[in-house]
């Protein structure tokens, strides 16, 4: 039985546009299962990132719940949820979000050093051992200019993970790297998953998504289809890809 970390629960999200509410989430019922890459695909507008965005409290849902640790948090004040996102959760996004006047190092420690529940020693030492995973080890001293956007895609990966999240969110994540270091950033996140790390990404991207173990399908705000996969290797990214376009086809993609 797998346990979920994050469970939404008749979740509602909609925009007014012009006098006009947009729904952009329909009641969604949704868990998401600890140990999974899960990832989520839908046609542009399907709400893939309002989704992603509701379920990490970065905003708010228009009605419904979204529980985590035995709370709903969309029942928590500003601060809590300011808190919970900086301790319990991890995010990368497409655009790279580095402090610019900050080395590598200080980018990733700095967040660490505000959780408070570890020394400075401690996040030190623990930013040295993800730089070092993140293979920019050699490029710590470094500002995120001096640094290609793979080196600080990676970079961001390491800041992401300096809390020990129980989930990582990752929202279109290779979307403004070339291909190579695109792959590069997928090695990792796969890596992290097979070392135990939960991830929630969302992607429009067939080889971003055979990394899933779990595939959730997104049109018109509802889960429409979802698909359970073998964590990716390089022996099944071929069958793994196949899966998913017939996948995809069946639902009009
Ligand atoms: N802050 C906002 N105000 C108004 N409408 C918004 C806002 N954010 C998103 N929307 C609308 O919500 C819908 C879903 O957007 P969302 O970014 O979640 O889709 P998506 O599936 O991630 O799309 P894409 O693949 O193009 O990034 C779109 O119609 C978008 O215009």
């Amino acid at each position: 039985m797998k346990e979920a970390i994050i469970q939404a629960k008749d979740l509602c999200k909609s925009y007014a546009n012009n006098g006009m509410q947009n729904h952009v989430l329909n009641h969604i019922d949704l868990d998401i299962y600890v140990g999974d890459f899960t990832v989520i695909m839908g046609s542009s507008g399907s709400g893939k990132s309002t989704l992603l965005y509701t379920l990490s409290g970065m905003d708010k849902v228009t009605s419904g719940e979204v529980w985590y640790k035995n709370e709903d948090i969309t029942k928590k004040k500003e601060k809590g949820l300011s808190y919970l996102r900086r301790k319990d959760f991890g995010f990368v996004f497409q655009q790279i979000h580095l402090v610019s006047n900050l080395s590598l190092f200080e980018n990733v420690a700095v967040p660490g050093y505000l959780v408070k529940e570890f020394t400075n020693k401690e996040v030190n030492e623990k930013t040295d051992e993800l730089l070092e995973q993140v293979g920019v080890e050699e490029f710590k001293r470094r500002l995120p200019s001096q640094t290609s956007g793979g080196q600080q895609q990676r970079a961001c990966i390491a800041r992401a993970l300096i809390s020990n999240p129980s989930l990582l969110f990752a929202d279109e994540p290779t979307g403004a790297l070339n291909k190579a270091a695109g792959n590069d950033v997928l090695d990792l996140l796969s890596s992290f998953n097979q070392q135990g790390q939960s991830i929630l990404m969302v992607t429009h991207d067939v080889k971003a998504a055979i990394r899933a173990t779990r595939l959730l399908y997104l049109e018109d705000g509802k889960i429409v289809g979802e698909m359970e996969m073998p964590p990716y290797s390089e022996e099944n990214k071929k069958s793994k890809e196949t899966m998913i376009v017939s996948f995809l086809t069946s639902r009009g993609w």
